[in-house]
């Protein structure tokens, strides 16, 4: 992989020699806008398939919570996405001081409301506020983040039902770039229940979900793996998907040469050459790119495909309820 060039030279008293390392073969980028593009285009054109076949416009309602920087670039990003493929869309905003009553009130009638095909709590909620009651609350077959307690049973017993967006978007990168998982070792870095978890099970799901088999032997690492245990399992793994939040946590010797690495990590750090906020992922991407087979940057790699799946998954809630109208009103 490493081709290795020496020069060297003699001035008098000395000797020089300089070793070039230079990798002929760096990771191939896995570009998670570009991927993402293709896969809008064809969301767009099932989206207007569906309208012209007589169908209501898909309508996806995300709920922000309080003040979050974060969540408002995601949800603003999820809107574009929106509009990009023609999915018709609205954020609603709750002040930080509601209360759980008041949210799950507002659910209840997202719940009910036939012109919305998907809802969406952004995650983080304030603290007075239960996150797994919230999750549980959107109704199942509107649950296109996939967090409810049914879809999450669904998919642990390869059932078919909603797929969290973020180990989707895992799923369709590795699918895109030909990454075989079949039989191969796969380490998940982190143990989250909204992406590591769901993650790992979709990771050696055997496709009985109508989801295609990705077969891989997982492994899963977290915050109580000692450091040389991780690296050893690490080193194991053909794919190796991080998402623990964690600047620099994989760094070139923990990755098998040629392995394809997914980075999901998210942390906003101080570029110490600008003095600007900059977002990086777990991975030390610069010097991993120069043993990786495959490497996902961020930004630019999961996060854009976490937005097109939720696409996907709101696509699929109306696709769902059409057929759902159809039936109940061929019982009347
Ligand atoms: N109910 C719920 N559903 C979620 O799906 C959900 C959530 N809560 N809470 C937070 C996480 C995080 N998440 C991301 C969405 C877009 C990008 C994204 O677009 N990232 C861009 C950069 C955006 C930036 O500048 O920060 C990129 O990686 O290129 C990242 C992360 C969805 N999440």
């Amino acid at each position: 992989m490493f081709k290795c060039f020496v020069s060297s030279w003699a001035v008098p008293g000395r000797r020089y020699v300089t070793k070039v390392l230079v990798n002929s073969n760096m990771a191939q980028i896995i570009d998670g806008k570009v991927i993402s593009q293709e896969i809008r285009l064809k969301l767009n054109e099932e989206v207007a398939q569906f309208v012209n076949a007589g169908n209501p416009q898909p309508h996806l309602t995300a709920v922000i919570v309080g003040e979050d920087p974060a969540s408002e670039i995601y949800v603003r990003n999820k809107m574009t996405a929106c509009k990009e493929v023609g999915i018709s869309s609205e954020t609603k905003r709750l002040p930080a001081t509601t209360t759980e009553e008041e949210l799950l009130q507002l659910i209840g009638e997202l719940n009910r409301d036939d012109s919305v095909s998907g809802v969406l709590v952004q995650l983080p909620v304030p603290e007075q506020i239960n996150e797994r009651t919230i999750c549980n609350a959107v109704a199942p077959e509107k649950d296109v983040d996939g967090f409810n307690e049914i879809n999450m049973g669904r998919l642990a017993l390869d059932m078919e039902g909603f797929v969290p967006a973020t180990p989707l978007a895992v799923k369709t990168l590795l699918e895109h770039c030909n990454i075989e998982t079949f039989g191969r070792n796969a380490v998940v870095v982190g143990r989250s229940k909204n992406v590591s978890l769901p993650l790992a099970i979709l990771m050696h799901s055997d496709g009985k979900n109508a989801t295609k088999a990705l077969d891989a032997t997982v492994t899963i690492c977290h915050r109580y793996t000692p450091p040389k245990e991780l690296a050893i399992h690490c080193r194991q793994a053909d794919i190796i998907v991080v998402a623990v939040g964690k600047p620099g946590l994989i760094t070139k010797d923990m990755v098998k040469p040629g392995a394809c690495v997914i980075d999901v990590g998210i942390n906003r750090i101080k570029d110490e050459k600008t003095g600007n906020d900059k977002l990086v992922g777990d991975v030390d991407f610069e010097e991993v790119r120069q043993v990786a087979g495959h490497i996902s940057p961020v930004p630019g790699g999961v996060g854009p495909m976490t937005v097109t799946m939720l696409m996907y998954n709101t696509l699929k809630a109306a696709k769902k309820a059409a057929q759902n109208a159809s039936r109940k009103s061929a019982l009347v």
